[in-house]
């Protein structure tokens, strides 16, 4: 069965998406986002998802998506911030390579501010962001096999930490 070489999680701003993209480029491997998954799948993108049928069925479909993601895939597998949430879909990611990529308040809200809109965070990002960060922070740990601090580092030099901390050579 394939298993994907590496799992990106952490908050929204961690930079899950661009450290993914940089993994992928240089291991020689594919990229799957699975917020991306989750829209071509819907036709929707997800602030209309969470708008229409709420954040309990938006967290299933993320379920299916991670699922599809992590059992079909050799590559690297950048998930939505908040997929973590769901026990259902940190099951999934038991025995996988799965790294935090942690990021500190400021640098998440400068990141996050001016990128795709985010429905948990439209109201108040930073008070909202923190508590997020609180809920969450126990369950990226449980998950992941290593963590990544984003702070001072570009997404190459992120790519690299994560690369050493799973003890992997680039091919
Ligand atoms: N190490 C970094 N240094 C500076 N900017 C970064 C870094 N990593 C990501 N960024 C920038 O931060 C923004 C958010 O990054 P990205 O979309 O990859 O975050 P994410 O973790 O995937 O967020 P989400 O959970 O919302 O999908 C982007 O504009 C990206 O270019
Ligand atoms: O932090 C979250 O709960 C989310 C983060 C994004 O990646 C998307 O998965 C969605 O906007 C929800
Ligand atoms: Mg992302």
């Amino acid at each position: 069965m394939t298993a994907p070489a590496v799992v990106l999680v952490g908050p929204p701003g961690a930079g899950k998406t661009t450290v993914g993209t940089v993994l992928a480029r240089r291991l020689g491997v594919a990229l799957r986002d699975t917020d991306a998954d989750i829209e071509a799948a819907a036709g929707r993108p997800i602030p209309d998802i969470f708008v229409q049928d709420g954040e309990e069925h938006f967290r299933e479909l993320e379920r299916r998506a991670v699922r599809a993601a992590v059992t079909g895939h050799d590559g690297v597998v950048s998930l939505g911030g908040g997929a973590v949430l769901d026990a259902g879909t940190r099951a999934l990611l038991a025995g996988l390579p799965v790294v935090f990529l942690d990021v500190a308040l400021a640098d998440a809200v400068r990141r996050v501010g001016l990128d795709a809109p985010r429905p948990l965070l439209a109201v108040n990002p930073r008070q909202q962001w923190r508590t997020l960060m609180e809920q969450r922070r126990p369950l990226y740990t449980e998950v992941a096999r290593a963590t990544v601090t984003t702070a001072g580092r570009d997404p190459e030099e992120v790519a690299q930490a994560v690369l050493d901390a799973l003890g992997r050579k680039e091919t």
